[in-house]
């Protein structure tokens, strides 16, 4: 069976290139284009590449996938900064392109997927919950793609549940004292030297509390993620957005 042709946008990044390295190794796949900032996306077409790993900036996403979508080149997307508007836009661009598939990830590690699916599980027995997330200081984006996602999954969940508003007498407050509102889920971020990619979701009910706690030690905690997203998303055409789609965990 012939290998999957595979390209890295970000390739010289923190995990773009783990990303290549990952790919180099996999006995299904050739890494055929490995592209960071100024290089020539025209080089994934002349390149034949099937499917981009995309992990760059929020700031350069869109414009790698639309060129992505439109020559109809599959993406496995790492990189954060997604709105439903951001959404929106990708989705109309995937129309015109039917058979093209793109995975957008708001974590590639295991670890961190069951922790959003074990977090909206929990969610409507508690009734107040927040998300701590703590990064390496080298992070550019604040709160964390994964947090933001946790904390919207909770607040479906709650929301579903018919959960009133979380308890809270604050009457004054610092600025961001009480962390970013996510749907009503406050939601508090790190940035600390030693660290890499950590985060706690925390429930409190009567009488007692519930922490859940992921830790990513290593950016190889998000290569079998990718590389699954790969092998995955070129037979699922249109916009899949989280890893736990193709682990099972779906809705
Ligand atoms: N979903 C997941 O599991 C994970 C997601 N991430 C996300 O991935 C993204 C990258 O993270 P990280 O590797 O730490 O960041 P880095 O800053 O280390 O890497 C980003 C790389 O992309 C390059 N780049 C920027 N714009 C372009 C462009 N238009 N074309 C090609 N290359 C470009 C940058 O170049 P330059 O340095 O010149 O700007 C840099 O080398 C972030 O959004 C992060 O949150 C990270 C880890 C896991
Ligand atoms: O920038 C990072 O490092 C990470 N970014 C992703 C995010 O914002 O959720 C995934 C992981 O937390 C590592």
């Amino acid at each position: 069976m012939s290998k999957l042709r595979v390209a890295v946008i970000g390739a010289k990044g923190r995990i773009g290139s783990e990303a290549v390295r990952a790919v180099e190794a996999a006995p299904d796949m050739d890494l055929v284009a490995a592209l960071g900032r100024g290089d020539e996306l025209e080089t994934l077409v002349e390149s034949g590449a099937q499917a981009v790993v995309e992990l760059t900036t929020p700031a350069s996403v869109m414009d790698n996938l639309d060129f992505c979508v439109r020559h109809g080149i599959h993406a496995v997307v790492g990189t954060t900064g997604w709105t439903e508007e951001r959404l929106g836009r990708l989705e109309a661009w995937l129309k015109s392109s039917e058979r093209t598939g793109v995975l957008i990830a708001p974590n590639f590690s295991i670890g961190a997927v069951l922790t959003m699916h074990f977090a909206q599980q929990a969610a409507r027995y508690f009734e107040s919950a927040e998300v701590v997330e703590l990064h390496h200081p080298n992070k550019v984006d604040a709160p964390s793609g994964t947090a933001i996602r946790t904390a919207q999954l909770i607040a479906s969940a709650r929301d579903r549940a018919g959960l009133p508003a979380q308890p809270d007498a604050t009457a004054t407050a610092l600025d961001g004292a009480r962390g970013a509102d996510v749907d009503g889920v406050p939601v508090h971020a790190v940035r600390m030297r030693g660290l890499l990619a950590h985060q706690e979701v925390l429930f409190g009910g009567e009488g007692e509390t519930l922490t859940i706690r992921h830790d990513s030690l290593h950016h190889s905690s998000f290569m079998p993620g990718i590389l699954l997203g790969l092998r995955r998303v070129v037979d699922t055409p249109g916009l899949t957005f989280g890893l736990e789609n193709f682990l099972g965990l779906g809705d």
